[in-house]
């Protein structure tokens, strides 16, 4: 199935528009578990588990995995929402952009490697450093528009005076993912949900794309607002929450209480639902 019709399904299915990050980190890990890096796996399998039939999708960052060498972990992990959740897609969160041939590269690691469904990129190198990942078929790509971060303003929210109509650049990579970029319909965007007059803007320019929007939870980005701003029938919102969902306890009870966080935030992006 290709990423978006599973992104649909997801949605349907679960009744969701939460995405579960899984940035696991040893340090955090519940005392049974802290500070073994050869449990990586293990810690996020039982989080996967627990929120199955809550999420639209699952978005593993793959630094939280090599910085560890736990790129093994990694893909067993993917193997095993294979199996447990099989309606659900796997995002690789892995920021990636290079050029072309290497981008090959890259591809091949997100969807063969790891069997990925979707990945997420940076748009700053232009088309031919995004267009190797077009051509695995139905595969998804998300590309970075209007981060979450207060950094994001140094280079997204500055004018292209050379551009027709003088854009921000946020809004050009929207326009470019919208129109001329998104060859078969595989491109999605990247907002932040710490800036929903933002969403509302990338909205306008790209109403069909999916929306990847991490920043609920613990960077304190407004669920509600996030919603009003993004959500349309036919096009997915995916709003990620990794560390206020994965450390919800650091008990033994931790993947209870993943599962019981889970289901407040989806209630709550369900509720404000136009
Ligand atoms: O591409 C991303 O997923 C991403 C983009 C962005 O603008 N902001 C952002 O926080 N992220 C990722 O989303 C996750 C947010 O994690 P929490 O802040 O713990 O919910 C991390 O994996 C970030 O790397």
């Amino acid at each position: 199935m290709k990423f978006l019709e599973m992104l649909r399904a997801a949605q349907e299915r679960n009744g969701s528009m939460l995405c579960v990050g899984l940035d696991p980190e040893p340090r955090r890990f519940p005392a049974a578990l802290r500070g073994d890096a050869t449990r990586i796996g293990e810690f996020c399998a039982r989080i996967v588990d627990a929120t199955a039939d809550l999420v639209i999708a699952y978005k593993p960052q793959i630094a939280y995995f090599a910085a560890h060498r736990a790129e093994d972990q990694l893909e067993r992990l993917i193997a095993h929402i294979r199996k447990v959740a099989p309606h659900v897609p796997v995002i690789l969160d892995a920021k990636r952009g290079d050029i072309g041939a290497t981008a090959e590269q890259y591809a091949i690691e997100a969807f063969e490697r790891y069997g990925a469904d979707a990945v997420t990129l940076s748009p700053f190198m232009g088309f031919d450093s995004v267009e190797p990942y077009l051509k695995h078929e139905g595969k998804g790509a998300f590309l970075l528009c209007r981060t979450s971060n207060p950094g994001g303003d140094d280079l997204q929210n500055q004018r292209l005076a050379s551009i027709e109509g003088s854009p921000l650049l946020y809004e050009h990579v929207a326009r470019l993912a919208q129109g001329p970029w998104n060859l078969n319909g595989q491109l999605g965007l990247v907002v932040g949900a710490t800036y929903p007059n933002e969403i509302e803007r990338v909205r306008a320019i790209a109403p069909t794309l999916p929306l990847l929007i991490p920043g609920v939870g613990a960077q304190g980005g407004d669920a509600v607002a996030t919603v009003r701003a993004g959500w349309r029938p036919d096009a997915p919102i995916v709003v990620n929450s990794s560390r206020a969902i994965l450390y919800a306890s650091s008990g033994d009870d931790y993947a209870q209480a993943a599962r019981r966080e889970a289901e407040k935030t989806r209630a709550l992006l369900a509720s404000a639902r136009p």
